[in-house]
Formats: C-alpha cells, structure tokens, sequence
C-alpha cells in the first residue's frame, strides 16, 4: 500500500455566533472527520452544498474563516501541518487549486502570474515548461486573462498553482462551469499528476467525473464523513456500495434513476 501523504484526524470545524445580547451559539461546519489520501491516489469528496467540503480544504490549508474553532489533527508526510510548516509546504509540496478563476489578476499578464514564487534565475524557462506541459501556447504569456478563453485559463490556474515539487494537491470543484471536454481535459491533468505519485484532494459536486477519475469517493454530508466507498463500486444500481446514503445518492442521478423500486422513469 502507497505511503500516506495526508492524514486528517478528528477533525471539528465550528464557528461561534452571536446571537442576541451576550447569547452565543455554536455552529457545527466539520464534526469527527478522519480521511487519508496516499501517495498516487486521488481521493474525491463529494457531498450536497454545505456539506464542509470547503471547509476541510480550508481547514487542511490554513485559511478557515475568521470565526472557524477547529481541533484535531491534520498530517502531512507523517509530520503534523502546523503553522511553521504550512509557511514552507504551501505553493511547494502542496498545491491548492481553487474553484474559480477569478483567482487570477486580471491586470497582469498570465506569463508573469506563472512565474510567482519560482526562482528569478530559472522562472522563465520553467514558465515554457509549465506553458508546454499545460498546452498553452508560448505567445499567450504576454497576454491578460480577459483575452484568454475559460478553458485556457484553467491550463494557466493548474500552471501556477502545481510545480515540480508538489506532493499534494486539493482541488477545490475545478471544473465548474466547464464544457465537457474542457472537464475530461481537467481530469486527464490530474490523473498525470496522480501517476506521477502525487496525491490528490478532489472536492466536486459532480459524483460522474469523481467516480472516473478516483480511486476512492469519500461521501460528507452534514459536516460528517458519510462512508469511503470504491469508485468502482459507483456502477449498475449500486448494489456493491457499502453504505445506503452512498447507494441512494448513486440511485438519484438522472441517469440511473428508473433503476429505483422498478418505477420506470419517462
Ligand atoms: N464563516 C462562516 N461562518 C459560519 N458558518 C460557516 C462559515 N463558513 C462556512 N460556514 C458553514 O459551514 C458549512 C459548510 O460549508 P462549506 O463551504 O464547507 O460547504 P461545501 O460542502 O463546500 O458546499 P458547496 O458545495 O456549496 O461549496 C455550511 O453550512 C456553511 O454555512
Ligand atoms: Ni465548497
């Protein structure tokens, strides 16, 4: 078995509120969450919106809100992510792919954005590199985000934010709103990654792209980890899925729906 790269134990996440006066009250965002992702694998997390998906990124990332009260224990490489450590492993070892594009400066050429944090000496040609490896053409580094198209801007996000060293990485939903084959080409990037041996985080809604490029879907619901089930086991009506929220989450995809009770669905 692949050497764990993240090791997540007991995990609480809740927030505090003020209610009226002095009154407080206390939300539950993650309760009791354990979950391992290995070396080579990717692991995808799905579960409905509000679920603490985000949170655990957040959580494993050092960048919970303000209001987050979390305890537990969260390991990287078999040494626990603390502050000091998340300062020298973040950007490097572990590599965080957010959800949406925005998170690019649309006042700076995307060449330039790829070449934040890489050495002055070797940045530019480690930025061909990146531009190579992601498909982008090496003209298009001059140019801004605005004048890049969506799925182009996905290769520039995977550009700056996965590099050589990285040993780790949480996607946070990488493919929303994306055109079916700028998703396939999303999943195929980080299946290299994977076969490279770098462990993978997936957090989608989507349980069809979670199931075709994981190994293992992890299922929350309510800021708890319902089940870990095989991908493989996401197939026909179910029935080798482990746990029934799993099996009743498989059965209410559209496309499996007239599987359920024998009602047929027109
Ligand atoms: N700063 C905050 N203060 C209070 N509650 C919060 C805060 N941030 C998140 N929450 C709550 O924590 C819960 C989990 O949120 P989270 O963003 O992790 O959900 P998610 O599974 O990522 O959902 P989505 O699929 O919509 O992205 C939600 O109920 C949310 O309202
Ligand atoms: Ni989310």
């Amino acid at each position: 078995m692949n050497t764990p790269i993240l090791t997540v134990s007991e995990l609480d996440v809740s927030f505090t509120q003020y209610a009226s006066g002095l009154r407080t009250r206390t939300l539950t965002g993650i309760a009791g969450l354990n979950i391992e992702v290995r070396e080579g694998e990717i692991l995808a997390v799905i579960g409905a919106s509000g679920s603490g998906k985000t949170l655990l990124a957040q959580a494993i990332l050092g960048i919970l809100p303000r209001n987050a009260d979390v305890t537990g224990e969260i390991r990287f490489r078999g040494e626990r992510l603390t502050a000091a450590r998340r300062r020298r492993t973040l950007g490097r070892e572990i590599s965080y792919i957010p959800q949406s594009v925005t998170n690019l400066d649309p006042l700076m050429p995307v060449g330039e954005q790829v070449r934040i944090g890489l050495d002055p000496k070797t940045a530019h040609q480690e930025q061909s590199r990146l531009f190579a490896r992601y498909g982008l053409a090496s003209e298009a580094a001059r140019l801004y985000p605005f004048e890049l198209s969506g799925g182009m801007l996905r290769r520039v996000l995977f550009a700056t934010s996965v590099r050589d060293t990285v040993r780790l990485i949480i996607a946070d939903e990488p493919t929303p709103g994306l055109h079916a084959e700028a998703v396939e080409e999303v999943l195929r990037h980080l299946r290299e990654l994977a076969a490279d041996g770098v462990a993978v985080l997936l957090i989608t809604h989507d349980i069809v792209s979670a199931v075709s490029v994981a190994e293992r879907v992890a299922v929350m619901n309510g800021g708890r980890l319902i089940t870990v089930e095989p991908a493989a086991a996401f197939t026909g009506d179910g029935d080798g899925l482990g746990h029934p929220f799993a099996r009743d989450l498989w059965r209410a995809l559209p496309q499996n729906r007239f599987s359920i009770g024998g009602v047929e669905w027109h």
